[in-house]
């Protein structure tokens, strides 16, 4: 259906695009002495600075007006009423309503979603408390001290990011994360597990997905031989939407925590699937997450949208990958504990905006979802930072920072993050040919060494940045970080015209799984002729004393 609003808010950024130096941050700068205060912005404890981004103030007075157009602040509102926001699968998307207090009511279409919700976190706290305190052991009568989530996806990835980034030695259990059906890693993990103190939970949506089926199966026929067949139901908990397929693994009902079909997997580390953070880090660690989320969801839903952090970062984005052509940005949080939050980017950002069809079946004019990576800082400076400041073309930065560390270390915490800082810095700025020539000749190099090497040490400079800090790395700071991105992603969508909230992409590897397990097992032939011949040459390599 055209829209002529929303067309013509895209054709005047085609507009602002062409123009000269569209791209140009440093001349952002100059123009105005107050950006880097003029494009900062607060929300709870998370401050977000796009002032080095390469949106200018025409350019942000036209990504607002597509904002309006397209209606991403009504898409937010849409969502928090329960609607069908996911059009695909007539399903709403709905969170938010996980992490909403109980005087909030909240509903999916004709479903009481509180109702679910605070049944299900009354159930999680009851189970945590009796793990906690004794009353629920394992079969031996030992205390539980590890808890294995077993998961993939979705149904790992927040929580195993939370997990990493807020565990510490004091607190209540150990959480590992097994996901990949490569039973290598289920070998490492249960390495280092004592059968008689783990409790396992399968954590799967669907409980149908075939890797951790496969790998539930391995942790339970463990459980079985090292406690005996009767004794492993006392190991494991479900945590899924498919009560009928729990109740035939053979998990006890009480021992299964529901969440609802409007949880989309990638924002469920808030659901029943956040299990092993409660257990992990405590109830009151797992309760600060969801409130800090729900701060977040609070500011989006009633900031003005020019003062609104999650929409801001998706006009970026838009500004960024549409005006700029830039298709891909990296994440780079200036805190080990973050290590993997890149990961749960990945997984929240490509799998929601990764599609070439708009929610109307039509076909996305204008480009998508960029591709999302990233690593620690400093770790990154040495590996894939040379492409972001010398490669062919920009690729924008969110820089992530935690002013103060929970160690004593003061010095190495400045080091980290004078690094940080000095990296979103060097983007900015580069270096010209005239200061490396200064610079090479102040060493006492020769002209010709200079002339040699000044191609290759000159830096463009103009490369695009975001940095968001926050004060310390709690479970509330990390609550209102994730649900910022999850409201980037959900503005993206609508700015874009596609569903955040469905994943078809992925099932076709899925279905052909199937046909290419039967080749391996010999039992058919594979049609793809390169995937035979692989087939035939493992074969003939497994088959090799
Ligand atoms: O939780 P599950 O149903 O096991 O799904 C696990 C994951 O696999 C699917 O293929 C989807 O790509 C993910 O969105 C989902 O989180």
């Amino acid at each position: 259906m055209p829209d002529t609003h929303a067309d013509a808010a895209w054709a005047e950024l085609d507009r602002l695009a062409r123009e000269p130096g569209a791209g140009a941050i440093r001349a952002l700068f100059a123009a105005d002495p107050d950006r880097a205060a003029r494009m900062t912005h607060r929300a709870g404890d998370i401050l977000l600075d796009l002032s080095r981004s390469a949106v200018s103030p025409a350019v942000l007075e036209a990504l607002l007006a597509l904002a309006e157009a397209t209606g991403a602040p009504g898409f937010l509102a849409a969502m928090a009423r329960g609607e069908a926001v996911n059009a695909t699968e007539r399903r709403a998307a709905l969170h938010m309503a996980l992490r909403a207090p109980e005087g909030v009511r909240m509903r999916a279409g004709e479903e009481d979603a509180s109702a679910a919700v605070h049944g299900t976190l009354a159930a999680m706290r009851r189970f945590t408390a009796q793990v906690h305190d004794g009353t629920l052991r394992g079969a031996t009568g030992a205390r539980f001290t590890d808890v294995l989530n077993i998961g993939i996806g979705g149904s790992d990835l927040g929580p195993a990011m939370a997990a990493r980034a807020l565990w510490t030695p004091v607190a209540p259990m150990r959480a590992h994360y097994l996901a990949n059906v490569d039973a290598h890693a289920f070998e490492e993990i249960r390495a280092r597990l004592d059968p008689a103190r783990t409790l396992v939970l399968v954590a799967s949506k669907t409980f149908t997905t075939q890797e951790t089926m496969a790998n539930a199966a391995l942790a339970r026929a463990w459980l079985a031989q090292a406690l005996g067949e009767a004794c492993a139901g006392a190991h494991l908990a479900a945590l899924s939407t498919n009560l009928e397929a729990t109740a035939a693994f053979g998990i006890a009902p009480d021992r299964v925590f529901g969440f609802r079909d409007w949880v989309g997997g990638r924002f469920s580390m808030w659901s029943a699937i956040g299990l092993s953070l409660a257990l992990a880090l405590g109830w009151e660690a797992f309760a600060r997450l969801l409130a800090g989320a729900r701060m977040m969801d609070e500011h989006a839903l009633t900031a003005a949208p020019g003062r609104n952090l999650p929409l801001l970062l998706a006009l970026a984005e838009v500004w960024h990958v549409n005006g700029l052509g830039y298709p891909a940005r990296a994440v780079l949080p200036y805190d080990e504990r973050l290590a993997r939050f890149p990961a749960h980017l990945q997984q929240l950002e490509m799998e929601s905006l990764g599609k070439a069809v708009r929610a109307d079946g039509t076909p996305a004019p204008r480009a998508t979802g960029p591709v999302v990576f990233g690593e620690p800082g400093t770790n990154a400076q040495h590996s894939f930072m040379q492409l972001i400041h010398q490669g062919p073309r920009p690729v924008p930065v969110d820089f992530i920072l935690v002013a103060r560390p929970d160690h004593p270390h003061a010095e190495s915490h400045r080091t980290l993050l004078a690094n940080g800082l000095a990296q979103a810095e060097a983007l900015l700025h580069g270096k010209d040919a005239a200061a490396v020539a200064a610079e090479m000749r102040a060493a006492g190099a020769a002209e010709a060494e200079i002339a040699r090497l000044l191609p290759h040490r000159v830096f463009t400079g103009d490369r695009p940045s975001v940095t968001i800090l926050l004060p310390r790395l709690d479970p509330g700071t990390l609550g209102q970080l994730v649900a910022l991105y999850e409201h980037k992603v959900a503005c993206l969508g609508a700015l874009w015209g596609i569903n955040p909230f469905d994943q078809w992409g992925v099932e076709l590897g899925k279905q052909l799984a199937g046909g290419t397990l039967a080749a391996l097992e010999g039992r058919a032939r594979a049609k793809d002729p390169a995937t035979a011949a692989l087939v035939a040459e493992i074969g003939r390599l497994a088959a090799q004393p």
